[in-house]
């Protein structure tokens, strides 16, 4: 197995508590890997130190020499600012900003492919539209063109089904699905058990530390799942402080 990502003793936190403790383990180079745990258990504390806008308190997130441009990220859609006055064309040629410079303007096959992103996820003709006038599914749908144009080789994706109704996400799933078979690299945090034991090969239990990590069948036993409820639970917000790994 070819390593793309890998946790080496990570401990991640805000103001110095700890919220997820001293992970271990490797992602396989096109690796389809589900994020799973109790709300508060840490996947987007995960999420967000893999992306690097957490530092470690303690241990390192290894990329395996992939720089931080290969790496696409889904926030949580609550996460988004739908007042920022920007258009679904705009948001989405974002996602070429590894390609192309923002203020040389946006060539004709830069155009072609704004245009096909927006195709391939079922927007076309809301190119002008401002993201605030969107439903949830449509922007999420605009999210997901974002990130075909990045054409990232590691893709992280933070509830990317949530709230969405079922034909939104079947459609979003067809996305992740094709990234799979293009031998790219995917996480992705979800609560619905499941559409992970059905579609995702494997899965890393969390609930602040590691619960279980392998193929969900092996992974979402009851005990496994009663175990990360109680550890969630049972976790004391005010933790001690975790060493700053530089220190
Ligand atoms: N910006 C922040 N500042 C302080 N604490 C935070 C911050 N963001 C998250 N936390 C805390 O870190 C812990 C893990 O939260 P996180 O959002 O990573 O969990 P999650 O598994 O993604 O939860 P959910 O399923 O509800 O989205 C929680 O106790 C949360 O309150």
């Amino acid at each position: 197995m070819t390593p793309q990502l890998a946790f080496r003793d990570l401990t991640l936190g805000y103001e110095r508590h700890p919220a997820i403790h001293h992970l271990d383990g490797t992602v396989a180079r096109g690796a389809l890997l589900a994020v799973v745990g109790p709300n508060g258990a840490g996947k987007s504390t995960l999420f967000k130190g893999i992306v690097g806008l957490l530092r470690p308190l303690a241990g390192k997130v290894d990329l395996c020499g992939l720089d931080r441009r290969d790496v696409a990220y889904l926030p949580q859609v609550a996460d988004i600012d739908r007042t920022f006055p920007i258009s679904v064309y705009d948001l989405v040629a974002m996602g070429l900003w590894r390609t192309s410079w923002l203020f040389a303007g946006i060539g004709a096959s830069a155009r072609h492919r704004i245009h096909h992103a927006l195709e391939a996820v079922g927007l076309t003709g809301f190119e002008r539209r401002p993201i605030g006038n969107l439903s949830g599914g449509q922007l999420q749908r605009v999210l997901f063109a974002r990130l075909l144009l990045q054409d990232a080789r590691l893709i992280v994706l933070d509830e990317p089904f949530n709230a969405i109704d079922a034909k939104t996400a079947a459609d979003l799933f067809g996305l992740v699905r094709r990234w799979h078979g293009e031998g790219r690299t995917i996480l992705a945090a979800l609560h619905d058990l499941e559409m992970v034991r059905t579609s995702f090969p494997e899965v890393l239990l969390l609930a602040r530390e590691k619960v279980a990590w392998g193929p969900a069948d092996d992974v979402l036993t009851a005990a496994n799942l009663q175990k990360a409820r109680r550890m969630c639970e049972a976790f004391d917000e005010d933790a001690a402080e975790c060493r700053v790994a530089a220190e």
